[in-house]
């Protein structure tokens, strides 16, 4: 089980407000018509391994992941998973990933576990299947105590397991995560980490972008750090402080930023 990513690049065409509304400061990535969000993004991530993507804000993490997911289509690069070209065959790599995303709302109406069900009859998976694999989500998530209230009476933590649940619910090759931590409360997170680590443990690839460097530290045996639109570091956690020149990964981080070759 395999993601291989090279050479990504996404442009957005700015709107006519955006172009009047220019301030002096430019960003390098935008020009007379176009923001360059992802301009040349490679990783990979293989069976048993986390992949932990760090960036400023802005960076261009959520593009690059929305890519992955066929959410959004690259204007260059390439995206396989075992095999699977993913922008050449969306439909067929779309089972392949498990996906969450800021942005992926529930129905408010349904209860946590028909969101879950729904998601999985979509998927085209069987009634049986669907119970036993929704009661070992519940399990690993702890969610048993929610599961029948509606989505829309959720707490943040309950909405981002049910989220969590949602995207992982077809037994996905690899699972891609967009900042599945942000805004949780500490047990919350703790339960989130140890889904990770037994996604892990099962040999699912899982791709996720964070803030928090100790997440990392936790879960993830390779680093890439994006840094406007370029993915400027690729390696090990110990490549990690060796290149960035500190055995704290925060500093560690700052100083790969500073690297004037690499923005
Ligand atoms: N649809 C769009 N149209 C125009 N610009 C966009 C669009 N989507 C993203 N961008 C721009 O691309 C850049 C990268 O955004 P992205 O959301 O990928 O960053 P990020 O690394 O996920 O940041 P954060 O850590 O803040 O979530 C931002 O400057 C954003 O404004």
């Amino acid at each position: 089980m395999m993601i291989e990513v090279l050479g990504l690049k996404k442009k957005f065409k700015l709107t006519k407000d955006h172009k009047k509304n220019k301030q002096e400061f430019v960003d390098p990535r935008e020009d007379a018509d176009y923001f360059h969000s992802v301009r040349d993004v490679s990783f990979s991530c293989g069976k048993g391994e986390v992949l932990g993507l760090l960036g400023p804000n802005g960076a261009g993490k959520t593009t690059t992941l929305r890519m992955l997911s066929t959410a959004l289509q690259p204007d260059a690069g390439n995206i396989v998973i075992n095999g699977v070209d993913v922008i050449k065959s969306p439909l067929e790599a779309r089972k392949k990933i498990g996906f969450l995303s800021g942005s992926t709302g529930l129905y408010g109406r349904l209860t946590a576990k028909e969101n879950i069900e729904y998601f999985a009859r979509l998927h085209g998976m069987s009634k049986l299947s669907v119970k036993n694999r929704c009661e070992e989500l519940f399990d690993m998530l702890d969610m048993h105590s929610f599961v029948d209230k509606r989505a829309e009476h959720l707490s943040t933590g309950m909405k981002q397991k049910t989220n969590i649940a949602r995207a992982v619910v077809h037994f996905p090759e690899v699972v891609v995560l967009d900042e599945p931590t942000t805004g949780l409360d500490i047990m919350t997170t703790q339960t989130v980490i140890k889904f990770i680590q037994g996604l892990k443990e099962q040999g699912t690839p899982v791709i996720f972008s964070t803030h928090h460097l100790d997440e990392i530290a936790l879960l993830c045996e390779r680093v890439t750090v994006i840094n406007q639109g370029i993915s400027c570091f690729n390696g090990t956690l110990s490549e990690f402080k060796q290149q960035g020149q500190s055995d704290t990964l925060n500093q560690a981080f700052l100083n790969l930023l500073q690297e004037p070759s690499h923005v």
